[in-house]
Parts: C-alpha cells; sequence; structure tokens
C-alpha cells in the first residue's frame, strides 16, 4: 500500500513538473543571485566557518536578469546555500538550491513554493549537519546564448506523450572513465556509448559524464567554470555538451585528463586516484552546473549509474556529502560492476586522497587475504551505492563465489538484496553488418542474413588480403580480439597454437596490453607466417573487420563479467568459440547437433585441451556439415541482441532504488 501510495504521489509529481516547466517556459520570472558575499566563497573560509555549525557553502553564480526568458536562466539551478540562507534572499528574489530543488520536484510544487518547505522542518533538521563541502568555488562565464534549446525536455518533460517508461520516466545521468566512440579502451566504452541511447529510448532523460580526454568535434564547450579540491590542490574542470541520439552528452574537461587518450588508466596508483577522485566530485554535482539544452537536470528523480571502481566514489560522495546531510535525498546512485578484478586498492594511508572525515574510512577499509587491510575504492561504493548490477547473470553468481568476488564476495553476499546480473546489450547500429561504416572499403562489404554467404566470403577475402595471409574461402578463419590479459586466455592460445597451427586454419589475433603477451602475439606472427597473423594494436576498425571476416570467434576467457566480442560475432554471422563462464556460459548456448539447437561452443575447463576439443568439434562442423554451420550462423544473426531488452531490466532497477529508502 505504501509504495502504491508513494507511486501515485510520484506520478502526481511527474506531472506538475512537467506543468512547472512550460508555465516557466511561457513566462519570465524574475530571479537573482545575491553575489554581494561573493569574497566569502573561497574553500578555506567554508573549512573555518564549518565546525560552527550549518553547511557552510556559499557560492557565487552569475547575476541573472529580471528580464530573462531564457529557461536556462530561470531553471539554473545552483550549489546548496548555508543555513543562513533567509540572508541570501531579497525581496522578490527567488534562490533554489538542489536540495530546496529536489523538495519541489518531490512536492510536486513550484520552485517557489518549495522555499517554504525546504525552510521548514523537512529540511532544517538535516541541513545542521557540517559537512566540508565539494564545490570549491565557481566562475561562470557562461554565455547561454550558446543554449540552443536542442533537447530540452524531449523526454521527461515534454517530449513523447507515451514514453515506454510510462510513469517512471527518469532523469538519468551514467558516469563513466571512458565513452565510445570518443573514448574506449575495452567494453566499459561500449556500454556507456550505448546503454544511454536505449534509456533515451524508452522516454528518460539521459545524460553521459565522461572526461574530455581529446578535442572532440561535436561537444560545445558550454562556458560553465567550477573549481574542486584535490588532495589541497584547486583544480579547474569546464564542461562541454553535445546532444546525440537523444541523449546529453557531457564531457568534462580537466588538466590532468587531457591527451590521455590512450593512456586513460595510465600513471602511478595515486596519480590515477586523485583523477577518479575529482572527476567524481565533479560529476556528482552536474546536474546543478551544467544545462543541457538550457535546462539543468536538477537532483530530483534523478538516478546516477556509476561504472566500476573508476566512478564508485560517486555513490560515496552522493551519500557523504549530500544525502548525509539532508541534500540530494530523492537522488539514488546504481554501480555497475564491468570487471571486479580492478577495484581501485592502495594502503589504507590513501584515504587521504578521496577528501573525506575520518568515520567515512570504515567503508574503504576491507581485509583480505591477498592484500590484508587496505583501502578498497569498490568495496565503498558496494556498500553506498543504492543498488548494483553487474553485466551477466553467470557472473552475479560467480561474484558471490571465493573464487569469482576477487576478495569481495563477503561484501557482495552481505548486499545480495540491492544486486543483480543484466546481460549487456550491444549497439545494433554501430554493430551491424548490413551497416557497418568500416566494411564499405577496401575490398569488404555490408551483408546482411539474406547475402550472408556472398557478403562474408568477400569480407574474409578483404581481410586476408589486408593481413597478408593467402586469400582462401575453404580455409576456416579463426579471430581473436581482445585485452591482452591474464583475463582473456591468450596463454590458453599461447599452449593449444602448436595443434592450432598444425590444422587448415588462419588464425588472426587483435590485442593490446601486457607486454609479454604482444611479445606472445608478434612471436606467432614470426613464427607461423601465412597462417597466423598477430596484430598488437588498439584499432576499432580491424576489430570490426576481423568480426566480419572471421568464421570463428574465440574467447578463451578465464573469466568474462559479459563479453561483446562474442555478441558482436554472433550478430556478424561468426561462431563463437568459448570458456564457459560468466558472460560467456549465459550468451553462447553450446551447439546440440541433435536437435540443431545452440549457438556456438562452450568448454568447461580453462585449459588448452577443452579449448582444442571445442574447436576440433567446431572446425569439424565447418568442414563437414555445412547446413548445421549455417544453421548456427542463422541462429546466432537472428537474436536480439539490442541494448532494449537490459534498458528494460535496467529501467526496473532504477525504479526500485528511487523507491527504496
Ligand atoms: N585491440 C583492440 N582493438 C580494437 N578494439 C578492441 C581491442 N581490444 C578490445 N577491443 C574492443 O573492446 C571491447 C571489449 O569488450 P569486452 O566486453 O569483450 O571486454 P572488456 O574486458 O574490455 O570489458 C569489461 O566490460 C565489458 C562491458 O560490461 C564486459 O562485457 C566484459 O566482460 C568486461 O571484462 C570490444 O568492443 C572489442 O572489440
Amino acid at each position: 500500500m505504501k509504495v502504491l501510495a508513494v507511486q501515485k504521489d510520484l506520478l502526481w509529481q511527474i506531472e506538475e513538473r512537467r506543468k512547472v516547466v512550460s508555465s516557466i517556459k511561457s513566462s519570465a520570472v524574475s530571479k537573482e543571485w545575491d553575489t554581494s558575499d561573493e569574497s566569502d566563497n573561497s574553500f578555506s573560509k567554508m573549512d573555518q566557518s564549518a565546525p560552527s555549525g550549518g553547511l557552510q557553502i556559499k557560492y557565487s553564480s552569475s547575476i541573472i536578469s529580471d528580464k530573462s526568458t531564457n529557461p536556462a536562466e530561470i531553471l539554473s539551478v545552483n550549489p546548496p546555500i548555508s543555513d543562513g540562507r533567509k540572508s541570501f534572499y531579497k525581496e522578490k528574489r527567488i534562490e533554489i538550491s538542489p536540495a530546496e530543488n529536489s523538495i519541489a520536484d518531490a512536492l510536486g510544487l513550484s520552485r517557489e513554493a518549495s522555499l517554504g518547505a525546504a525552510q521548514s522542518e523537512i529540511f532544517s533538521p538535516t541541513i545542521s549537519k557540517v559537512y566540508e563541502p565539494c564545490g570549491v568555488r565557481e566562475e561562470i562565464d557562461q554565455d547561454l546564448d550558446k543554449s540552443d534549446g536542442e533537447g530540452v525536455g524531449a523526454t521527461t518533460v515534454e517530449g513523447n506523450e507515451s514514453p515506454l517508461a510510462g510513469p517512471n520516466v527518469m532523469n538519468v545521468i551514467l558516469v563513466a572513465a571512458e565513452c565510445a566512440p570518443w573514448s574506449k579502451t575495452g567494453g566499459l566504452g561500449d556500454v556507456a556509448g550505448a546503454l544511454p541511447k536505449a534509456l533515451a529510448r524508452r522516454g528518460h532523460r539521459v545524460m553521459v559524464v565522461a572526461p574530455r580526454y581529446g578535442d572532440y568535434s561535436e561537444p560545445q564547450d558550454l562556458g560553465v567554470r567550477k573549481r574542486y579540491k584535490v588532495d589541497g590542490q584547486d583544480m579547474e574542470v569546464s564542461y562541454y555538451h553535445a546532444h546525440i541520439d537523444g541523449v546529453d552528452f557531457v564531457f568534462l574537461d580537466i588538466a590532468d585528463f587531457r591527451h590521455r587518450q590512450n593512456d586513460i588508466y595510465g600513471g602511478n596508483r595515486v596519480d590515477i586516484l586523485k583523477r577518479m577522485v575529482l572527476f567524481c566530485k565533479a560529476a556528482v554535482e552536474v546536474p546543478w552546473h551544467v544545462p543541457c539544452g538550457g535546462i539543468c537536470y536538477g537532483d530530483g528523480n534523478l538516478v546516477f549509474i556509476a561504472n566500476d571502481w573508476h566512478t564508485a566514489l560517486l555513490p560515496v560522495y552522493l551519500k557523504a556529502y549530500y544525502r548525509d546531510n539532508g541534500l540530494m535525498i530523492y537522488t539514488r546512485c546504481v554501480l555497475v560492476i564491468h570487471n571486479i578484478a580492478y577495484q581501485g586498492r592502495g594502503p589504507v594511508d590513501d584515504f587521504r586522497y578521496v577528501g573525506l572525515p575520518g568515520h567515512y574510512l570504515d567503508l574503504f577499509k576491507h581485509y583480505d587475504p591477498v592484500g590484508g587491510e587496505h583501502f578498497n575504492i569498490i568495496s565503498a561504493g558496494l556498500k553506498t551505492a543504492d543498488r548494483v548490477v553487474t553485466v551477466s547473470h553467470g557472473y552475479a553468481w560467480e561474484l558471490k563465489t571465493t573464487e569469482g568476488g576477487w576478495g569481495l564476495n563477503g561484501i557482495i553476499n552481505e548486499n545480495d538484496w540491492k544486486f543483480q546480473g543484466i546481460v549487456n546489450g550491444i549497439d545494433t547500429r554501430d554493430w551491424n553488418p548490413k551497416l557497418d561504416a568500416h566494411l564499405k572499403s577496401d575490398g569488404y562489404t555490408n551483408y546482411s542474413l539474406d547475402t550472408l554467404q556472398t557478403g562474408k566470403l568477400q569480407c574474409k577475402a578483404a581481410l586476408q588480403r589486408e593481413l597478408g595471409l593467402p586469400v582462401r574461402g575453404d580455409v576456416p578463419v579463426i579471430g581473436f580480439i581482445g585485452r591482452l590479459d591474464h583475463q582473456k586466455g591468450v596463454d590458453l592460445i599461447a599452449e593449444a597454437i602448436p595443434w592450432i597451427a598444425s590444422q587448415d586454419v588462419q588464425l588472426v589475433m587483435l590485442g593490446t596490453g601486457r607486454a609479454d603477451l604482444e611479445e606472445v602475439l608478434r612471436g606467432f606472427d614470426n613464427q607461423y607466417r601465412g597462417k597466423v597473423r598477430g596484430w598488437v594494436g588498439f584499432s576499432v576498425k580491424m576489430a570490426h573487420r576481423i568480426t566480419a571476416g572471421a568464421d570463428v570467434l574465440l574467447m578463451p576467457s578465464r573469466f568474462e563479467p559479459c563479453g561483446l566480442n562474442q555478441l558482436y560475432a554472433m550478430a556478424y554471422g561468426t561462431v563463437p568459440v568459448v570458456h564457459a563462464v560468466g558472460g560467456l556460459r549465459d550468451t553462447v548456448h553450446q551447439f546440440d547437433p541433435y536437435n540443431e539447437t545452440g549457438l556456438g561452443w562452450a568448454f568447461e575447463r580453462a585449459e588448452a585441451g577443452g579449448l582444442i576439443d571445442a574447436l576440433r568439434n567446431c572446425l569439424n562442423t565447418y568442414w563437414n556439415y555445412k547446413s548445421s554451420w549455417e544453421g548456427l550462423q542463422k541462429r546466432g544473426m537472428t537474436q536480439d541482441l539490442s541494448w532494449d531488452n537490459a534498458a528494460k531490466l535496467y529501467e526496473e532497477v532504477l525504479v526500485a532504488a528511487k523507491y527504496h529508502w
């Protein structure tokens, strides 16, 4: 009953939000920030005043003309103000803090009406807690004329009248250290580029926040500047924005991230930790500071999606800086684990870099037999996130075991109530043999199920030519694409290579990573010339071309949270041979020759023998059972692998997080 009542109330709030926005758009409301106290905005001042009680945060802001009719000016929300807020208000002026916005949003009131509520008991008891603010000082030189209005209310406000998400439409901000096509080292980049679009298609207002590593062509400087303190140093952040495929892509431009395109996770442990601290501090405030299409997201009806340890500080900051102080109380954070092997570990002393009071240390302190007592960011993220998702059911199960949990199985089991697996989808526009931009030149061709046999043969010939392999249609081409590390099982291929090379096959491997494994690839290239091609490098174009031109994709991963390459392969009629683990077990169902079912071959143990057996059966089918082979290809290609299914499941998680108190 209580849940129904809350849901009804929220439906009403959404309707009210629509009304508020449209009434604001049609009438100019005068708002002005009092900037008389700008000199008080330095971080040191705030620090000094904090112990006296109250959230001692004062921000300067641009003065907005009374005559303004620009919705960006009117709705641009601002950071929290102090508990002495009354002195900020002047007659006929309306100042709105994010907390007050939340209250307005939640109560379905106009911003003006919310002020009363904000100052009443809803707000006061919590704001009296003291906390060091995250934001330091803001210098807005915002050229509001730059706002082009694109995306304004495209989904939640007044765009699609009947979004797929129905009454559950939300503001969603996915935060990730990489986002394809702008930045990508692996599958996380693909997910950050594609899941948000699928959520937007369901009617949510969706933003992606990622670092700006290079000079990207589409995103424009919004003119917003903020400063955040990390390890005692003031760091400036500026914000670039592009609205693409219904999603607001916001890139944070920060000196330490620039030109790291090819070295996203590079530098020493402390360097990368400090970069991620800054990124998360800034990201959590993006909904207040960054007007997308003229309107900030605000913090009501908002869910963040954080990804992996790099952004696992986001739910921690949301709690420590805001929710524990009665701010952003309607904002939620879902943490997605793409790979638990990377945790953000360090000595306990690393805690000093995250800028939190001592009583939050326990969130980070973790003990496991390998590291002893240490500082662990993902552990803090797991504890503070409202919901935790991982990228397949198989991996969700594995994470709860001693073998698969990498020391965090205890915490995951304790938080089982908020934990679940959702299998990744694929971007069916980027990874579609019919549309693939990388198959339009150099002899490659686009193809579909109808033209599979001729199209794939042509791509295979083009691939063989491009890689200097004998051009032969009858020889099966086996592909491997991936980061070269222990996870991906390159050592198993190395063990099996004498057998592989003894067969009438060609093997094409593309990857970068561990220097010793790069050497292994180069070694294959030299030793099995004309048969094996080991390409050391990161090439999206080559990855697409191998996926199209190969007959078989090999993924002997020792562990694989989901795996995208096997999904791409199946969409291209390329048959996967995988180690049955994590997401590979979920997505590659074993071929059954008696019933002509299944999608590929999955071997049970991460051993060269298992790999060879699976590959032997696969090649036998390729050579001797053409119609079975075509059946495998067809079943792979006709699956619905799109993000749409996964997005619906994510939406359920977001809704569960939203209603959880
Ligand atoms: N040398 C190279 N050149 C060009 N492209 C290359 C490349 N090496 C890898 N890629 C590309 O990077 C992506 C790799 O994605 P995966 O999901 O297979 O692995 P990853 O381990 O990075 O991701 C983690 O996150 C994802 C997303 O959740 C999970 O699927 C996965 O199991 C988990 O380990 C693919 O798009 C692939 O084509």
